[in-house]
């Protein structure tokens, strides 16, 4: 299907692939028996499911659209596998991606490290851990997660779309149907839209305006923006906001070496290099 992938035979990474598919395969699989253990014979009685895993399981061997007869597309086994596999590639490495880059920028601005455990402090308290209540409080977490995003953001490129309409955009023609890459790296680096202090980590520039994650206003777009944005984009913010809280408030950083911050340039944009620090447990309670 790949002619290209064909010259990954001479090289032995295709066995290495192969033998990874199957343990990947192996491991989906176990999840999908669970899964449907779990949901029993009567899957519509289940409902409502209590999560993702089991929504996509209680669809398997049913049609696609069951309200449109001509089409008679079967969810089966390998579409569930293939969904669940793009959700995980999708979500694991982008959070992780994200909390790196965040803690670098948190290391190499001691300012902003102390602001948000002094916020955390103040909403949070020494004596206990983070909890995903506690989020809408904690405003200035939220500011240095967006300015994190602003300058690393996970997938440089977004995903390529295609444009549905002919279009005229400052001055420029775009035909429909051509290939559009977006490049929300370079626009979060932008002096025109962000000011001279672009490339500085500066976490304040979001204090009384609306600049949202979700792309709402397109100066900071990481996770794209409207219909074909990512899907994950409730999901995610939560999961990168309350580990890097929990990491902040808990532990103390230390960089035993200097901090490299080179940027491995792709497709996904991760840290060059693995951060490397030393913490030091820093609540109250040492038992939690
Ligand atoms: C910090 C975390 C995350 C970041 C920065 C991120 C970023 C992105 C970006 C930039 C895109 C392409 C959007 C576009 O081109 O307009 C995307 C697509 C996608 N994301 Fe995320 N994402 C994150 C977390 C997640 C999570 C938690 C999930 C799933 C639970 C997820 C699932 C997906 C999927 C399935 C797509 C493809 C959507 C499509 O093709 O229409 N992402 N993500």
């Amino acid at each position: 299907m790949l002619p290209f992938l064909g010259e990954l035979g001479s090289t032995g990474l295709a066995r290495k692939l192969k033998r990874l598919s199957k343990i990947l395969d192996k491991f989906l699989e176990k999840i999908i028996d669970e899964h449907e253990q779990a949901l029993g014979s009567n899957r519509e009685e289940q409902k409502p499911h209590r999560n993702f895993v089991l929504v996509i399981v209680s669809l398997l061997n049913k049609p696609m659209n069951p309200h449109d007869k001509e089409q008679e597309f079967i969810i089966g086994r390998t579409n569930i596998k293939a969904i669940m596999l793009d959700m995980i590639v999708a979500a694991l490495d982008t959070s992780t991606t994200t909390i790196e880059w965040a803690l670098s920028e948190l290391l190499r601005h001691p300012r902003v490290m102390f602001g948000l455990q002094q916020e955390l402090e103040t909403v949070v308290g020494r004596s206990k851990m983070v909890e995903e209540s506690d989020l809408p409080k904690l405003t200035y977490l939220d500011m240095v997660v967006k300015e994190s995003l602003r300058l690393h953001p996970v997938a440089p490129f977004l995903v390529p779309h295609e444009s549905m309409e002919d279009i005229m955009i400052d001055g420029y023609f775009i035909p429909k149907k051509s290939q559009i890459i977006v490049n929300t790296w370079s626009i979060g680096r932008d002096p025109d839209v962000w000011s001279n202090n672009a490339e500085e980590f500066f976490p304040e520039r979001f204090i009384d305006n609306n600049i949202d994650l979700r792309g709402h206003e397109f100066q900071l777009t990481p996770f794209g923006s409207s219909r074909r944005g990512c899907p994950g984009m409730q999901l995610g913010p939560i999961t990168v906001h309350l580990i890097l809280a929990q990491l902040v408030h808990c532990f103390d950083w230390e960089l035993p070496v200097e901090l490299d911050m080179s940027e491995k340039f792709g497709h996904s944009m991760p840290r060059a290099n693995p951060l490397l620090v030393k913490a030091t447990y820093r609540l109250l309670d040492k038992r939690m």
